[in-house]
């Protein structure tokens, strides 16, 4: 696929706003599906048996609630993933998939930096497609962790503090947070057109009369993968 076609901040959330009424689906079922997605691109990335441990960074909205959902799929494929989760979001949602978490013993930690070094990837659930501004706290610390870090870190749906339309902040080439790799979640966001690694997308519940609705493509899955890999921008695959 070249060149593929992407989603804006308000289309992405009309989309996700139709899906859950007039599409009839529920929340926690658009993330769980996000959230198994992921886990699979991490699995398509590196296996337990290479890299067990996993630290997953969760912002306080959804994309910290798909981090949420994956943490859990990841457990059980063979991993043990370690969450950082320092501002839980009000929505009951975010509370019963912490509560899942818990019940399987897995940690979550208040020191970030500390935990990058015992990990052998790290999956950014910071910020989605509602991020907009400066960085606030307490997650500066974070995002120059991740742009610091030599463990590599899939990015869930955005490279948290990119512009979501305008892609990595201005600071000159090499001084941004750049990840390894990317799961753009439905369908890509114009940021994407800025990333260079290996990038999946997600969202195998999506009708082609949404996609066409919405002008983006319904990627070509394979078995019974949840996710497709796309390459970047202006690769021919
Ligand atoms: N169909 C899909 O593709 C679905 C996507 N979901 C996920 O939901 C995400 C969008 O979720 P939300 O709309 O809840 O928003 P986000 O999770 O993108 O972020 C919103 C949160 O971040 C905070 N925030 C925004 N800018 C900030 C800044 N500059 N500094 C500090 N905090 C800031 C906001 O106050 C809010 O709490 C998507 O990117 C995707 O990951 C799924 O969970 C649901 C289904
Ligand atoms: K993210």
């Amino acid at each position: 696929m070249a060149a593929f076609r992407t989603l804006g901040p308000k289309a992405a959330a009309a989309l996700d706003e139709e899906l859950m009424s007039t599409g009839a689906f529920s929340i926690d079922q658009l993330m769980e599906l996000a959230g198994l997605a992921v886990s699979q691109a991490m699995y398509t990335l590196s296996p337990p048996t290479k890299s067990p441990n996993i630290l997953v960074a969760c912002g306080p909205g959804n994309n910290g609630g798909d981090g949420l959902v994956a943490a859990r799929h990841l457990y059980h494929l063979g991993y043990k993933p370690t969450m950082y989760y320092p501002k839980q979001g009000k929505n009951e949602l975010y509370g019963r998939l912490r509560t899942q978490l818990e019940q399987l013993k897995i940690p979550f930690t208040n020191d970030f930096p500390a935990a990058v070094g015992k990990s052998n990837w790290i999956i950014d659930a910071v910020f989605g497609f509602s991020f907009s501004g400066e960085v606030r706290e307490p997650f500066p610390a974070v995002i120059e962790a991740l742009k610091t870090s030599v463990i590599p870190v899939l990015a869930v749906d955005a490279p948290s503090s990119w512009n979501i339309d305008e892609g990595p902040p201005q600071e000159g080439p090499g001084k941004w947070y750049d990840p390894a790799a990317l799961i753009s979640l439905t369908a890509p966001k114009p940021l994407a057109k800025w990333f260079e690694g290996r990038h999946f997308v997600g969202g195998r519940f999506v009708s082609q009369e949404v996609a066409d609705k919405y002008g983006f493509d319904v990627p070509t899955y394979k078995g019974c993968d949840q996710i497709a890999e796309v390459g970047s921008h202006d690769e021919k695959l």
